[in-house]
């Protein structure tokens, strides 16, 4: 089984819109030919890409995750590379290899009986790969920047990380929803509860949880676990205005930064953002580009997930790779 196709400066080359007088990101990324070598690199960032849309699909969500690594990579290696962005900072490592399961999906059929477990056998097997490489990542002692696919994939970055360490992990999610659903089949919407039952995450704070998007199980589950699982209201935070946007972050960061954490950012937590699920009332991308920003900084953040960023979606498509790049950005600078 193929975990991941690691890059050269000869697939980073297409992206990049070279142009007299100016360099730009993707010409002062680095690169590695292996997993072994990451650690005898001096760059302490790894970006990883994740092209699927296998545990959106089989949570009954719109596809188009898949698209949003190759669009952002677009926008992340056409950022200029000037002494505030930081690129030698930067390895591109590459994608998961996910070509078998997204074929495979393609020939399960909606018609049947079983279309939901059978994709929520490929999304396992994808889990696999993204714990194993995220393991390999933090074990070299770099931070990685995962970007793409569904929400499904927190699971193998906690996992990964989890193991990386040696040790269960926190996480704080800025998300719309909980993902603390059920574990039956793996998708997109139980990568935190099947983390949390396995015992890969320890304590869980969902920053910005929408009341509308959250079922009276789902808040019963997080009360019978209040000790390890918290949430802030999106409702309180910008609507009934019960708390600043900072004493949102320092709630959250409270419970969740007295030990490695992982970030995680959901694109459909962005107002109108092309994702699979999209919001007609959301946080900003400046929101968004605030909170990344806070956390990173953080010396026990020890991971950065952008997911379920749709392109195809959105309202304009090449907004989400480039709110993609901002984030990007706000990890590294
Ligand atoms: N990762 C997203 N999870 C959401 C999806 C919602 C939707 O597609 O409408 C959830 O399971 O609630």
């Amino acid at each position: 089984m193929n975990l991941i196709k690691i890059y050269s400066e000869k697939d980073a080359a297409p992206y990049i819109n070279k142009r007299v007088g100016e360099t730009k990101f993707g010409e002062k990324v680095g690169f590695v030919d292996s997993l072994e070598s990451l650690k005898n690199h001096s760059s302490n960032y790894v970006l990883l890409g994740i092209p699927e849309e296998i545990g959106v699909r089989a949570n009954y969500g719109n596809p188009g995750t898949s698209k949003a690594w190759n669009t952002a990579l677009g926008s992340i290696l056409n950022i200029q590379h000037n002494h505030l962005t930081n690129a030698e900072n930067v390895i591109l490592l590459g994608e998961i290899d996910c070509d078998t399961q997204m074929k495979q999906a393609e020939n399960i059929l909606k018609a049947d009986k079983h279309y939901a477990e059978k994709l929520g056998e490929l999304v396992f097997q994808i889990d696999h790969k993204v714990a194993e490489v995220v393991k390999a990542i933090v074990a070299a002692g770099k931070f990685p920047i995962i970007i793409g696919g569904g929400h499904n994939n927190s699971y193998g970055n906690i996992k990964g990380t989890s193991e990386g360490f040696k040790k269960p992990i926190n996480c704080i999610n800025f998300d719309a929803h909980t993902d603390f659903r059920a574990l039956e089949h793996r998708h997109s919407g139980n990568g935190f509860s099947y983390a949390f039952e396995e015992g890969f995450l320890s304590k869980y704070f969902i920053f910005g949880l929408h009341r509308n998007y959250t079922s009276e199980a789902v808040f019963a589950l997080m009360k019978k676990n209040s000790e390890k699982v918290k949430f802030n209201l999106f409702e309180d935070i910008t609507i009934n205005q019960n708390k600043s946007f900072s004493e949102a972050l320092a709630e959250s960061e409270n419970f969740c930064s007295n030990d490695n954490f992982g970030i995680e950012l959901d694109m459909d937590a962005i107002e109108i953002m092309g994702s699979s699920a999209i919001t007609p009332s959301g946080f900003s991308v400046t929101h968004a580009r605030q909170f990344v920003s806070y956390f990173a900084k953080n010396k026990n953040a020890s991971y950065v997930h952008l997911c379920e960023g749709a392109p195809s979606t959105g309202v304009a498509s090449n907004q989400v790779g480039k709110a993609i790049a901002y984030l990007v950005s706000d990890v590294i600078s």
